[in-house]
């Protein structure tokens, strides 16, 4: 649900677009002014209290989401991407994907009213949730990359699903960042690749890559490294 949803063509390629295709999942993008009544489509007005910017009204919000639980078996959950969230990451994207229905609630200007997270949770599961320290306009942007996050761990939309378990981040990573890859040539603009890469020595290879990850996660993310 966007007053952009032009916004969301995009995943209509590469993979989600390919997932779509092999109906492995279904996608609706859904304009909230469709649920205005007005000449203008009014979709916000001034806060409340006073202070700056405009403030998402209730109303389309609650037709919207009339509208859309209508003839659910059960309820969605309600992903509403914020700055104000609880940080978002790969166990909730794991949650996320194993759910049958998710709305995501993209807000813009200085957010949606309160009441409509208020009056949804009356009605499904609500997940507000933020992509990190920083602030967009709006929350289409941090949808696509929640969508993306979510979809590539449904079971068939990626061709291999080895490759979910040593990325950064995966369980099979025990949390840590991914270890450095490396494909041909051997030798580039004087840059070699690490001879225990060639060596065929599989346990060897396996310790090299996992001492590059805790020394890559020591570097950048201490914060994921076991006390
Ligand atoms: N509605 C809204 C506005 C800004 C923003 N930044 C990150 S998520 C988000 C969501």
């Amino acid at each position: 649900m966007s007053i952009f949803p032009d916004y969301f063509a995009p995943l209509h390629l590469s993979l989600v677009g390919k997932a779509l295709g092999k109906g492995l999942l279904e996608l609706g993008v859904h304009d909230l002014r469709q649920w205005t009544h007005d000449r203008h489509n009014t979709v916000d007005d001034t806060p409340y209290g006073g202070g700056a910017g405009m403030v998402m009204k209730p109303e389309p919000w609650g037709e919207c989401f009339d509208a859309l639980l209508d003839g659910l078996e059960e309820p969605p959950v309600l992903v509403v991407p914020t700055p104000s969230g609880i940080p978002f990451s790969q166990p909730i994207a794991y949650e996320l994907s194993e759910k049958s229905h998710l709305l995501f609630a993209c807000g813009r200007y200085e957010g949606i009213d309160r009441r409509v997270m208020e009056h949804a949770a009356t009605r499904m599961e609500v997940r507000e949730l933020s992509l990190g320290d920083y602030v967009l306009n709006g929350g289409e942007v941090a949808t696509l990359a929640m969508v993306e996050a979510v979809v590539r761990l449904i079971p068939g939309v990626i061709g291999n699903p080895e490759s979910l378990t040593e990325e950064s981040h995966s369980d099979g990573q025990d949390q840590l960042l991914e270890y450095p890859v490396y494909t041909k040539p051997p030798s580039w603009r004087g840059l070699d690749v690490p001879e225990v890469l060639f060596s065929g020595h599989h346990a060897r290879i396996a310790e090299w890559r996992r001492e590059q990850a805790v020394e890559l996660t020591r570097l950048r993310r201490p914060d994921l490294l076991p006390e």
